[in-house]
Parts: C-alpha cells; sequence; structure tokens
C-alpha cells in the first residue's frame, strides 16, 4: 500500500475564501483596520512602553486607472522569516498561540485574503520592530508571491497597497472607504486617520457600551435615530461582555428575532447579528461589545455553543433585574413597558415564577368586561372563568357579559398558562374553565307550557338546520335583545373550517382536504339556541306564515354565524343570499300592495 498526499488546488481555495467567504466587498477594510489593531497590541505587548503610541493612517490615491489605498500602521510589522511563515501560508497565523493570543481580533490567517475581492494584488511593505531592514511582499490570487529586501530605511511597521481591480472602483471612493472604516472603527482604541486634504480622525467617539443610560439615550436618539423607552446596561463577565439593550417603543411579533450591533475588541463585525439575547427579550435590541466568545470564520457571527447559551442567560438576566427594580423605582416606566410590550413580559411570566409574581397584577386581559389587568379582576371577582380558545371567549362574550360574569379570554398565547398559575400566588381566586357549552347549559329551561307553544317550532327548526349538522334548542337567557346563540365544539368548528378551505381551494388541494374530513363523522355538536325571551323569536314562533318562518329561522342562523366571526360555507352563503332576496321581495310586494 502506498501513502499519497493530499493536494490543495491554491487557486480555487483562495478563490473560495475570498470570494465566497464573506456577505460584502467591504468587509477587505474591516480585515486590514483588524490586523493593523492587532500589530498595534502586539507591539505594545512586546515593548511594554507607556510612551509608544499606535496608529493607523488610511489614504486613497486616485491613479491613472485605478485607484489605490494605502494603511499603514507602526505595530509590531514582521521579519522576513515571519512573512514566509504568516503571509504566505494559507491558515497560518501569528495571533493564535502568542502570548495574549486572547487579546487580538485576528485568529485563523485567512482575512487577508478578502483583498483579492477587489485587488489583484496585495503589496505589503513591513518592517518588524526585531529587525533593522525592511520587505516588501507582492501575493496574487493564483497563490503565487515575490519578495525583496528594502535597501531604503522604512520604520518599523506595516504598508499595505491595493490598487482596486477593474470592476470595484467604487469600493475605493474616498468617502466610501472613509465611512466603512468609521463603520468598523469608530470605536477602536488607537487613532484612526483619514488623509484627503486635511488629516480627519475617524474615531474619536466614546463608545455606547461605556455611557451611563442618559448617554445611551440621547446616542439612540442622534446617531440611531430612535427614541427608544429606555436603555439598559448590560454586562457578561464570562463572555466578558458589555452592552447595552434598548426597549423598542412599539410592539413587535412575540417570534421576532431582534438584530444586535455586535462589537468584537470595539471593532465592528456585524449591524444585524441575531441570537445573542433570549428568545423571551424579542423588544429589545442592543449594541454589544465582545471580547470572550468564539468567532465564525467570516467574523460574522459566534459559534453557538454552551458558552453563548450562558452570556445569552446573563445578558438576560441584567435586562430581568432592570425590569424587577422598576416595579419600585418607576412604577410610572413599568406600566408604558407593559403598555406596549405586555405579550413578551407574559411569555417571561409563564416560565419564571419571580417575575409572573411581579408582574401578574399588572398585565391586562382580554375579558367580557373589557381590557383590564388582572388585579381589576381580582379586586371584583372571586371567582373567575376562562376560555382556552378566542373562538370560544367570541360565542360567550355577550352572554357572559350581560350576565355580569367575568370570563377571561385565554385564547391568546401564555394567557390560560398565567390564569391556571394565579392559584398558586392566590389560593382564595377560583378558576374555572368555561366552554359554550357550559354556558348554555346554565340557561333557563321553559316550563313544560312553553314547551308544548314552541313544540312545533322547533322541530321545523331542526329540520331547517338538520343539513348543516346544527341542532335547535330553545331556552330563556340574558340579554333579551339576542334572538340566537350559535355554540360549537373544537372538532365541528374544525370541520367547518376544513369544509369552508376545500370550498376555496384548488382542486388538488381540495381533495386532499376532503380526504383529511372524510373519516370525521359529522355529529350533531354545533348548536342554535333561541332565546325565548326576545320579541322577535316570540313573533316568529306564533306567525301562521310558513315561508317567513322558514326563511327568518335560516338568517337568524346565517347571522348568529357572522356574529360569531365563523366563516361562511358555500351552502350558507346561498342561505344568505336567497334569504335577503326573499325579504326584500317581500317588502316591495307589501309596498304594490299598499
Ligand atoms: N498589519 C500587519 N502587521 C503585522 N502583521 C500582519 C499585518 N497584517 C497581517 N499580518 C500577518 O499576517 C498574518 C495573516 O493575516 P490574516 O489577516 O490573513 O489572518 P489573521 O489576522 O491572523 O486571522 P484572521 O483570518 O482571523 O483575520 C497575521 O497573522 C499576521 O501575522
Amino acid at each position: 500500500m502506498e501513502n499519497y498526499h493530499f493536494k490543495v488546488n491554491l487557486k480555487g481555495m483562495i478563490d473560495l475564501l475570498s470570494n465566497h467567504l464573506y456577505s460584502t466587498p467591504h468587509v477587505f477594510v474591516r480585515e486590514l483596520i483588524q490586523n493593523s489593531v492587532d500589530a498595534i497590541t502586539a507591539r505594545e505587548k512586546h515593548l511594554n512602553d507607556p510612551k509608544y503610541k499606535g496608529q493607523i493612517d488610511i489614504e486613497i490615491h486616485p491613479g491613472e486607472d485605478h485607484p489605490t489605498l494605502f494603511i499603514q500602521d507602526n505595530g509590531i510589522g514582521l521579519t522576513e522569516d515571519e512573512v514566509h511563515q504568516f503571509l504566505a501560508q494559507i491558515g497560518q497565523t501569528s495571533k493564535r498561540n502568542a502570548d495574549g493570543g486572547e487579546d487580538f481580533i485576528g485568529r485563523f490567517g485567512v482575512g487577508l485574503l478578502s483583498c483579492f475581492i477587489v485587488s489583484d494584488e496585495i503589496v505589503f511593505v513591513t518592517r518588524s520592530i526585531q529587525s533593522d531592514y525592511g520587505i516588501e511582499w507582492r501575493g496574487k490570487p493564483d497563490g503565487t508571491y515575490t519578495l525583496n529586501k528594502l535597501k531604503d530605511r522604512v520604520e518599523p511597521g506595516t504598508r499595505v497597497y491595493l490598487k482596486s481591480k477593474t470592476g470595484f472602483d467604487t469600493y475605493f471612493e474616498q468617502k466610501s472607504v472613509a465611512k466603512w472604516v468609521r463603520h468598523y472603527g469608530e470605536y477602536l482604541p488607537y487613532p484612526l486617520y483619514f488623509h484627503d486634504q486635511n488629516r480627519i480622525q475617524l474615531n474619536s467617539r466614546q463608545a455606547p457600551w461605556e455611557m451611563n443610560t442618559t448617554e445611551a439615550l440621547a446616542y439612540g436618539k442622534s446617531v440611531l435615530q430612535q427614541d427608544y423607552l429606555d436603555a439598559i446596561a448590560l454586562e457578561s463577565a464570562l463572555g466578558d461582555v458589555k452592552g447595552i439593550a434598548y426597549l423598542l417603543p412599539y410592539p413587535v411579533q412575540v417570534n421576532a428575532r431582534q438584530k444586535h450591533r455586535v462589537y468584537a475588541k470595539n471593532m465592528l463585525l456585524s449591524d444585524h447579528m441575531d441570537k445573542l439575547l433570549p428568545e423571551w427579550a424579542f423588544f429589545a435590541t442592543s449594541i454589544l461589545n465582545v471580547n470572550g466568545l468564539s468567532l465564525t470564520v467570516s467574523r460574522e457571527s459566534f459559534h453557538d455553543d454552551a458558552r453563548l447559551e450562558l452570556v445569552r442567560t446573563d445578558l438576560g438576566n441584567c435586562i430581568k433585574n432592570y425590569l424587577i427594580q422598576l416595579v419600585e423605582a418607576n412604577p410610572k416606566r413599568l406600566q408604558e413597558i407593559i403598555q406596549i410590550h405586555y405579550k413578551s413580559i407574559k411569555a417571561l411570566a409563564t416560565t419564571d415564577d419571580a417575575l409572573f409574581q411581579l408582574f401578574i397584577n399588572w398585565l391586562p386581559f382580554e375579558t367580557t368586561l373589557g381590557r383590564i389587568t388582572m388585579s381589576e379582576v381580582r379586586k371584583n371577582h372571586t371567582k373567575v372563568y376562562y376560555t382556552t380558545s378566542v373562538d370560544e371567549f367570541r360565542q360567550i362574550n355577550k352572554i357572559a357579559r350581560a350576565q355580569g360574569i367575568c370570563v377571561i379570554n385565554g385564547g391568546y398565547v401564555h394567557d390560560s398558562d398565567l390564569i391556571e398559575k394565579m392559584q398558586w400566588i392566590d389560593p382564595t381566586l377560583i378558576t374555572e374553565k368555561i366552554s359554550p357549552t357550559m354556558i348554555t347549559q346554565k340557561f333557563n329551561d321553559l316550563v313544560p307550557s312553553e314547551r308544548q307553544t314552541t313544540y312545533t317550532f322547533i322541530k321545523l327548526a331542526n329540520e331547517i338546520l338538520q343539513p348543516y349538522f346544527c341542532k335547535a334548542v330553545i331556552k330563556k337567557f340574558e340579554p333579551h335583545h339576542l334572538p340566537v346563540l350559535y355554540t360549537t365544539s373544537e372538532e365541528a368548528l374544525y370541520l367547518r373550517t376544513t369544509t369552508q378551505t376545500a370550498e376555496e381551494v384548488s382542486p388538488l388541494f381540495s381533495s386532499i382536504m376532503q380526504k383529511i374530513t372524510e373519516n370525521q363523522v359529522h355529529t350533531e355538536t354545533a348548536q342554535l339556541c333561541f332565546n325565548y325571551h326576545n320579541p322577535i323569536v316570540q313573533k316568529l314562533i306564533n306567525t301562521t306564515d310558513n315561508q317567513l318562518q322558514k326563511s327568518t329561522i335560516e338568517m337568524l342562523y346565517v347571522q348568529a354565524l357572522l356574529l360569531g366571526h365563523y366563516p361562511l360555507k358555500q351552502e350558507e352563503m346561498n342561505l344568505l343570499n336567497e334569504g335577503l332576496t326573499q325579504l326584500v321581495d317581500r317588502g316591495l310586494n307589501q309596498e304594490e300592495n299598499k
């Protein structure tokens, strides 16, 4: 058996790393600045000389055909050997195992290749602080390079020259480069100068994570152009993270994940990173400076590992603690936040007992008595009912209100869980699930004589409603003005929705829907309950006009469906159309006969 060696297609490899790793060509600016920052950090560490001041200078020369970018630093530089070792070997880096390696931003040994996205040659002039001569290295994307020992004296440090390749001149425009340098480097600890007619320092600002909340809010307004509800200081010792969380001044979808602006060792990595705050914190966006988490090669996200999970929890705790201290310190602010973000606070309270206890009284619920907070519910009621679906709540809303029963709509996500958890903090409050069928069972029955006079009417109503799998009954209930109440079970509602959908969709999808429902027996689980107290129902029972009686029953049935926001099936739409036509016709005939 013979041993062979893998071979690397260098050109393909360079193409892969330079053209397919990063989301935008602008990252070459970031990678060059990052190398200069690391070189200055390395020199600081090596010399330990307080008089040494690192500095980075950037300039654009228009050139005759294409513009050239120069970036210069007075960092540690490279010796001739190091040039062969680190510049000429992909994946080699001087930073990974170096003393103080955790202080560097780079660690993969590929970042410089991003320059080949915009240029056909990297010219790298360098002199190490340990060497007395400079080196000029020229690298090409086909994997070849040349190396020259410089005769002229150069200062220790590195200068990189990049000439734009055809089609990429716009990435070298002065304005555009200055913009991206500021974008990535505005909070770097070493002065970053841009030279056009004048020398401008692009990074003199105080970083947001060093600001107090008042300053951070002012920054939010002027720079991020958003008037945030509040700013919260974030910190995680584990991930060496500092930052600011901003509370959004508008409600957001429960499952929306906010994008975060993230810096590593003060250099911007991305302004749309996600997964840095816990999922429940979707009402906050943040600016973070991260020093102790592992970056992916593109430097545009972090490894989603156990450490990140712990950092997320740390940052989440900062937000929780802030909310907790608001209860005492600033209840008005808390109310403001709850009004906008109650959905996320509810999500939090279902799983976190401490937060549940703190916030439950402040949280609003939809009830038959309007939208009120849990503390208002508790003030006036020792027993509360709740439905487990929005549809059920809709069905019984009016009836329960007329009867003064407090029913909470537990159909919205988390609400039932929170109501069920109430017993835990207040054993005196009785909570009970209620369904439309249960509420109709509380209605008063007719006395035998009333039952007799309504017998034929109910028989007719049953015949009319039988094709719609609906049973007719008559009872006495409040409010008087409601002629009928349509109630149905969850299963019947499911069947109704699938049948109605099947009618609307393409034949193929429709036959799939039919297959789903064909094994489910239509039982008479829906019920139309006539209100004996209602004047129209009384007239309807006593009328001798059979045709009018029939179409009014049909119309009341459709009206009850509409009031309950149920989707109408085709045959019910037909009922509505025919019924209306008949009534209009009848009205016009009466007019004619006058
Ligand atoms: N301005 C510079 N001064 C000194 N050395 C530099 C400079 N730029 C690059 N180097 C050397 O070249 C090596 C390769 O740089 P490159 O940007 O490709 O990778 P890296 O910075 O080590 O890691 P990463 O891929 O994470 O950026 C560096 O490790 C460093 O030794």
